[in-house]
């Protein structure tokens, strides 16, 4: 669950939003929308912890995480949060599994990490392409396989930055339902989009600019 109370961010003079307010359960999934520019990506890396808002609070699972220390930072974007960032990030150059298995802790429950990584895989139509260097696959399948790192995280709070963009319909609609499914095994999931069909997809929707 997340609650954001009276934030705000500013740009130097440039106000780009204030007093934006929101609560997202457990289960449910939030659609951010409004213009280019309005400031989607900026609140997401706030939610993040990877950009500081001007003012107000962010509370996860009741931790104020506007207040965190660099430590507490890093465990949170690590035990806590998932994201779907726009340029995908992943390491390109190295394997797809290798991507997978840093994201799920590195050497450690190898085994149970190899079945999950295989599973989470094929739920995004990349069966078999494990062993690819990141590198030479195209940029919607490098956004799928940022998803399946979604997946095998198993994070409580995803935050998607227009993960359908690169996508075509099918593959759009792979990504809304896996994010779904990610929402129904208790996650609280966030999306940045331009898409009418992800925001209908979604429980609610709050528009910036
Ligand atoms: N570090 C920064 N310094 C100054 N301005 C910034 C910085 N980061 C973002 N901005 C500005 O804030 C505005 C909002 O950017 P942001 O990427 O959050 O918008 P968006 O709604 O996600 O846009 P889009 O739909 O095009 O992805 C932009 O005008 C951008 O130039």
């Amino acid at each position: 669950m997340i609650s954001v109370v009276g934030l705000a961010k500013s740009f130097g003079e440039r106000t780009l939003w204030s007093d934006v307010n929101f609560t997202v359960n457990k289960g449910e999934m939030l659609a951010l929308v409004g213009p280019s520019g309005s400031g989607k990506s900026t609140l997401l890396n706030c939610m993040g912890v990877l950009e500081r808002a001007s003012s107000g609070e962010i509370i996860v699972d009741g931790t104020n995480v506007t207040k965190l220390r660099a430590p507490a930072q890093r465990r949170f974007r690590r035990d806590t949060l998932g994201y779907l960032f726009q340029n995908y990030a992943l390491i390109e150059n190295a394997t797809v599994n290798f991507n997978l298995q840093v994201a799920v802790g590195g050497r450690r429950g190898r085994t149970l990490n190899r079945h999950a990584i295989e599973a989470a895989l094929d739920r995004v139509g990349l069966g078999n392409r494990g062993k690819e260097m990141v590198y030479r696959l195209s940029g919607g399948e490098q956004q799928r396989v940022a998803l399946a790192r979604l997946i095998v995280k198993k994070s409580t709070l995803a935050l998607a930055d227009e993960p359908t963009g690169a996508l075509d319909s099918a593959n759009a609609g792979m990504v809304i339902e896996v994010l779904r499914e990610q929402a129904e095994s208790g996650c609280t999931v966030i999306i940045a989009t331009h898409s009418k069909e992800v925001e209908q997809s979604c429980d609610s929707a709050l528009a910036l600019g």
